[in-house]
Parts: structure tokens; C-alpha cells; sequence
């Protein structure tokens, strides 16, 4: 496919050492060159592909030098985008790179949109769509293991998986075909519903496998959304404190629809925690209050982890038990904070409350017992995951919803072959899966579903 030359800065905004303007396109070596002096004088169409030329920018309405660059030269196929690219490394700093976007914008580029050069590497065939997927949410990672889970995908785990699927029904398609096509073999009709079970159930396994992986895909692309709970003193300052400052927070900002909500991101043993909005749950003087009302509740319902704190030195109140009531159907670890201090706590009384629920104890300010936590957490957290290493993990809600679809339609066409629905009616469901499945790594995907997609992307990227 031919486009137009696009243009845009690729490194964050600010002060840095170096910035990158990309361009990638037809055009991209005649513009760079109506630019770019290099110090011998040969332009850039001269020279072997795939190399990088110290020189200057010009500007060509002015003559003037504009920019001290280095250019990195390289003709498609063998590109990011697979088409011609010339990346211009200039100096970081606001103004410099800039300049160097608004001249190669005057020399003939398009600022591109957010994605455009990915959009690019999947329009000319270089990625599938989930790869392109994946480049975001490396982008996104915020531990290691939720950075393993995009490049894996980014390497085309999950669309190699997702092809043979889509083999393994398309030989079962053709196999209908054929039982459709001579309806009076009946030897046709005996051996094509055995096979397209076996084949229906073993990519109904497959799909199954892969959504038990979806929560902890899901998990690690977003986090663990976290709660901190107890009543007031117990230490859930500390304790919030305490995980921010072993585990190096990442504060981010998302745009809210009233206020801007600031989630703090700590990693924890590999599992990302999402502390949400805990400053809000803390302020709240009164707890019997606090339950009550409807907000506190829907945090407390929206948390994937609760951090119930409950102080050592005291005795268990009724507002503790009341929040035992409210958390009972979720997944919390109970803290009991201030072991330093003599026991006022029933022990026993807390175990029956608690069930099977994990309890740590601590002692905040001697900062004891948090190894212990954060083991109890990446615990909860591993302990359904089956045979880590190299799982295909799904993570992306757009590849869940389409493999919940696939399910059922494939769902649909087992119980119809078990049920001596005639052949034609099973093809359908079974085409229909195919179809889903292609959605994923876009073989069917359209025009709005793409541009939807690549805008959520960085721009630059
Ligand atoms: N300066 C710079 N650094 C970068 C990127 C970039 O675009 N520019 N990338 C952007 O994300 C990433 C690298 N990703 C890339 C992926 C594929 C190809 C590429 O040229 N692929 C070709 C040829 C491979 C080969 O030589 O065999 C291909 O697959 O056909 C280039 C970069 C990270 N670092
Ligand atoms: N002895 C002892 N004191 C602690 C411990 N952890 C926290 N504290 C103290 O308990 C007091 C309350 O701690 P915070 O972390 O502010 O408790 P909180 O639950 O956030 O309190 P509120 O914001 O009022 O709900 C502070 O004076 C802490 O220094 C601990 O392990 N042992």
C-alpha cells in the first residue's frame, strides 16, 4: 500500500539529552534531504541503507542552519513501519525538536496521529493487530512480568496460537464441505462429525485455557486495584507508606470525569498494585458512617485486594466486625499492625472472623512483618496461575470479549454436532468462531475498530 509521508516527535515531551523526530513514507528521503547537509555534501538517497550521518539542518526557505542532527537513513522493507524511514536525532529540549517538526512539516511531511507509525507496521503486514496491541501495552508495563506478557504477545505468541486455531476449523470447514456437497456418501457423514467434535473440543480447550489466564493478564496490564482499610489509627498511613517506600511508587494521573484521580503504582513481588484513591477512604473519620455510605462501598466492591488492618493492642470493636461483614466475599489480607505493643486482641476471635483469609502480623514502626505481606500478596496472587513461564496470557479486555464470544459459538456448534443438527447448521457456528478469532489478530477487523485502536496510542509511536 502507498501512503503519505508522516511526521512526528517519537521521545517524551520535555528536556532530554537527544529527541527523535520520525518520519516514515515515500517522501521521507526527500524531504530529509531538502534539509540535511552532511559535512562531505552527499545526500542521503546516496548512501547505503540503514545508516546514521552526522550533519546539519537547513532551513531551505532562510539558508540558515537550523539544527546540529544525526540522521538515521533506512529503506524500506527492512523498516518499523516497512517503509522508508529517517529518524532525526537532535538535541532534546522543547524548542530544538520542535523546530526540526515544523521544518520537516514545511518540507512536504503530515503530522502524523497518535499510533499512525504502528498502524503502519500492521497496514503493510509486518504485525498482526494483537502485536500492535502489545506495543502499547509495553509501553504501558509497570513490572517486569506485565512487560514479559506484551513482548511475548508483541512476538506473536497469542496470534500464533489464535492461527492454528483458526487451521484446526478451517479443516473442519472444509471437511462440512465436503459432506454438504455429496450428501449420499453416508461413510462422508460418519467420519465428519467425529472429526469436527474432536477438533471443536480441542479449540474449545484451548479458548478456555486461555481466558483462565485473562485475570492475571488483566492484573498485570492494570493492577492490582488496592484498598487500605481499618479504623482510624491502626496504621494505614504506615502501611501505605511502608509499600510506597520498599517498592518505589509510580505515581500516574488519569483524567477523571469531575477531578483528576492519582493512582500510585507499586510493584510488589512482581504484582503490580494499583493503589486507588485510599486517601479519600482515609480521611473519613467515622467507620460505621463510612460503610454505610454508598461511595466507600463501590470502592470497596471496584478493589481486586483489601489490606484490612486491625490494631494488635486492642480489642476487636463492633465496627470491626461490621467491616469483616462487608469485606466477606472478597479477596483481603488481614494485617494486624502494632505487635510491638502488649496484646489486646483476641487472636482466635479474628481467625473465625477471618476464615480462610490470609492474616500477617506487623509492627509498622519497627518494620517488621512486611516481608511477610508482600509474600501473602504475590501468594493470593500466583497461587491459581497455572505453570507460569511461557503462558500465553491474555490480558486485553477487547481479546477477551472476542474469545467469550468464540466460546459460545463453538459451544453452540458441539452441542448442535451432538445433537444430529444437520451439517450445514454446524457450519455456521463453526464459521462464525473462525471469524471471531480472526477479529484478534484483525483478519476481520474494520476500518472504525482500527482507527479506535491506534488512538489510543502514544503519539510518535
Ligand atoms: N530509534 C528507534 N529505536 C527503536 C524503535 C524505532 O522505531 N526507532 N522501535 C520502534 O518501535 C523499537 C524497535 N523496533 C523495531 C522493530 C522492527 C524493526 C524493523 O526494521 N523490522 C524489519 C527488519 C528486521 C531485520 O532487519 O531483519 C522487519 O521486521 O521487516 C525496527 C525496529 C525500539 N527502538
Ligand atoms: N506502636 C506502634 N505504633 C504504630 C505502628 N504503626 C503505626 N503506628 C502509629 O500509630 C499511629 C497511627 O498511624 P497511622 O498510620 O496514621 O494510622 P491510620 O490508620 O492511617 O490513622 P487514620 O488516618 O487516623 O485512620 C501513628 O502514631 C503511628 O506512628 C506500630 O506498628 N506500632
Amino acid at each position: 500500500m502507498e501512503f503519505d509521508t508522516i511526521a512526528a516527535i517519537s521521545t517524551p515531551s520535555g528536556e532530554g539529552a537527544i529527541a527523535i523526530v520520525r518520519l516514515s513514507g515515500p517522501e521521507a528521503i526527500g524531504i530529509a534531504d531538502k534539509l540535511f547537509r552532511a559535512p562531505g555534501g552527499r545526500p542521503l538517497a546516496s548512501q547505503p541503507t540503514h545508516t546514521i550521518h552526522y550533519g546539519h539542518l537547513e532551513d531551505p526557505t532562510t539558508g540558515e542552519v537550523a539544527e546540529e542532527v544525526m540522521v538515521s537513513f533506512m529503506k524500506g522493507p527492512k523498516t518499523f513501519t516497512r517503509e522508508d524511514v529517517i529518524e532525526i536525532n537532535c538535541h532534546g529540549g522543547i524548542v530544538s525538536v520542535n523546530r526540526v517538526l515544523q521544518l520537516v512539516l514545511q518540507a512536504g511531511a503530515r503530522l502524523a496521529e497518535p499510533g499512525e507509525f504502528t498502524k503502519r507496521a500492521f497496514l503493510n503486514g509486518r504485525i498482526d493487530l494483537s502485536q500492535a496491541e502489545a506495543v502499547m501495552d509495553l509501553i504501558r508495563a509497570k513490572t517486569d512480568r506485565a512487560m514479559d506478557v506484551a513482548l511475548g504477545q508483541m512476538e506473536g505468541r497469542l496470534s500464533k496460537l489464535i492461527s492454528t486455531l483458526r487451521q484446526a476449523l478451517l479443516e473442519s470447514i472444509a471437511q462440512m464441505e465436503v459432506n454438504i456437497d455429496y450428501p449420499e456418501y453416508d461413510d462422508v457423514e460418519e467420519m465428519t462429525r467425529p472429526m469436527m467434535l474432536e477438533k471443536a473440543e480441542w479449540v474449545r480447550a484451548e479458548i478456555e485455557k486461555l481466558l483462565q489466564t485473562s485475570s492475571q493478564g488483566k492484573i498485570l496490564r492494570e493492577g492490582l486495584s488496592t484498598v487500605i482499610v481499618g479504623r482510624p489509627n491502626v496504621g494505614k498511613s504506615s502501611l501505605l507508606n511502608s509499600l510506597v517506600h520498599e517498592n518505589k511508587a509510580i505515581v500516574t494521573e488519569i483524567a477523571g470525569t469531575t477531578r483528576d484521580i492519582i493512582e500510585e503504582y507499586v510493584n510488589v513481588r512482581g504484582v503490580p498494585l494499583r493503589l486507588v484513591d485510599t486517601a479519600g477512604i482515609r480521611e473519613t473519620e467515622d467507620i460505621v458512617e463510612r460503610i454505610g455510605v454508598e461511595r466507600s462501598r463501590k470502592v470497596l466492591k471496584e478493589a481486586d485486594l483489601i489490606l484490612y488492618v486491625l490494631n494488635y493492642s486492642e480489642a476487636l470493636t463492633a465496627e470491626d466486625e461490621l467491616l469483616f461483614e462487608a469485606v466477606k466475599d472478597m479477596n483481603y489480607i488481614v494485617v494486624i499492625n502494632k505487635t510491638d505493643l502488649p496484646q489486646g486482641i483476641d487472636l482466635e476471635q479474628v481467625q473465625q472472623l477471618a476464615g480462610s483469609k490470609r492474616m500477617v502480623t506487623t509492627s509498622l514502626i519497627e518494620e517488621e512483618g512486611i516481608d511477610q505481606l508482600e509474600e501473602a500478596i504475590a501468594a493470593l496472587f500466583f497461587e491459581g496461575e497455572i505453570e507460569a513461564g511461557d503462558m500465553t496470557y491474555v490480558s486485553n479486555a477487547r481479546h477477551i470479549s472476542l474469545l467469550h464470544q468464540a466460546h459460545k459459538t463453538i459451544s453452540d456448534a458441539i452441542g448442535a454436532a451432538e445433537m444430529d443438527v444437520p451439517v450445514d447448521m454446524i457450519q455456521i457456528d463453526v464459521t462464525r468462531t473462525w471469524e471471531i478469532l480472526g477479529e484478534i489478530i484483525g483478519d476481520t477487523a474494520d476500518d472504525g475498530l482500527l482507527n479506535q485502536l491506534f488512538s489510543q496510542f502514544c503519539l510518535g509511536k
